[in-house]
């Protein structure tokens, strides 16, 4: 059930305040605290699929480990699907599902097969629906060959696309990823999120997707939530972070031969040389064409390209400020 405003995971000024006991002295410890998450709040729609970035120890899993039931919050508000995480856990089980791209949900001496054959039994699935989610996500991941290797002789791509299905024979109105595609090559890289694609569209699953991969990001997901420290740095499209970096465009240019860098070009600063080729940043908000027209006249140009900041650019330094 949805809350009556559509929000299908609401989240209202969330904390989680961790106390970490460290010794001090030889029989002292001191007691500090961590505030792991320090008051975020996003709502996201049923169907939505989203990415959760922030930096290492920004307070991305502690956010999840709370939607997921695993730990409760210190305060705030929590619902996933009408449903308090923590106090109606075995609740909520039956509609989420879970992925750890480091750490495998599947039993490690069992083939695939027999891995599924547990989840069904745990989650108590009807037969026809297991075999027919089963077989959509063997066909789509790809996995018909592999059903009868044991979990430890799959590679990782392998044991990834082994994992999300695990986590989807229930049905689950949502699912968790957490680095998906960590350590994947191009090709299962590109048929995991392919796959991801498919299932937002085709079932409606809202996605809560953590990755270090912007790329994910990019090829996935319409809105992007970022954090630091605990707290919410942004919540809104892709496109408009990329906004947030728009201070500053890139002229990237092509001379004849190596030259010291260019300066007395108005509203541009050369900010790198590399042999003959040099970058200069200019106002995003000025126009190209009368910088372009001065260094044509001036230096002897080969070729010149403009370059938008990229999500990396823009988020390193959100970081920073
Ligand atoms: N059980 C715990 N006890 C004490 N501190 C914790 C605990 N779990 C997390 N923390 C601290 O809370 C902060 C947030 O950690 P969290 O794991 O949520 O970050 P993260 O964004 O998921 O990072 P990463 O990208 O590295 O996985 C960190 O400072 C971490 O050290």
């Amino acid at each position: 059930m949805d809350d009556a405003d559509g929000a299908f995971i609401d989240v209202r000024d969330l904390t989680k305040t961790f106390t970490v006991r460290r010794r001090s002295g030889l029989l002292r410890r001191t007691a500090t605290r961590v505030h792991a998450v320090d008051g975020i709040s996003f709502v996201l729609r049923r169907g939505e699929m989203t990415g959760f970035i922030g930096p290492n120890g920004a307070g991305k899993s502690t956010t999840v480990k709370m939607l997921t039931g695993i730990l409760t919050p210190t305060s705030g508000r929590l619902r996933v699907a009408g449903v308090d995480p923590w106090r109606e856990r075995t609740r909520l089980v039956r509609r989420i599902g879970v992925v750890f791209g480091q750490r495998t949900t599947l039993w490690w001496d069992l083939p695939l097969r027999d891995s599924y054959g547990l989840v069904r039994r745990m989650y108590r699935i009807p037969r026809a629906r297991f075999e027919e989610n089963l077989a959509r996500c063997v066909e789509l991941l790809e996995l018909g060959d592999l059903l009868d290797v044991p979990v430890r002789q799959l590679s990782l791509g392998q044991r990834m696309r082994g994992d999300i299905t695990a986590a989807l024979l229930h049905d689950p109105d949502v699912l968790y990823l957490d680095e998906p595609t960590i350590g994947l090559d191009i090709v299962s890289k590109a048929r995991v999120r392919q796959f991801l694609l498919t299932l937002n569209a085709e079932r409606g699953t809202t996605v809560l997707l953590t990755t270090h991969d912007l790329s994910d990001i990019e090829q996935l997901c319409e809105r992007v939530v970022v954090i630091d420290h605990g707290r919410l740095m942004y919540d809104g499209p892709l496109a408009g972070l990329h906004e947030v970096g728009r201070g500053e465009r890139t002229l990237v240019v092509d001379l004849e031969r190596e030259l010291p860098p260019i300066e007395g070009i108005p509203g541009a600063r050369t900010v790198r040389t590399e042999g003959p080729r040099q970058w200069l940043a200019f106002p995003a908000s000025a126009s190209a064409a009368p910088l372009v027209s001065r260094l044509a006249a001036e230096y002897p140009l080969v070729d010149l390209s403009i370059r938008e900041p990229d999500i990396e650019d823009v988020i390193a330094r959100m970081y920073a400020g």
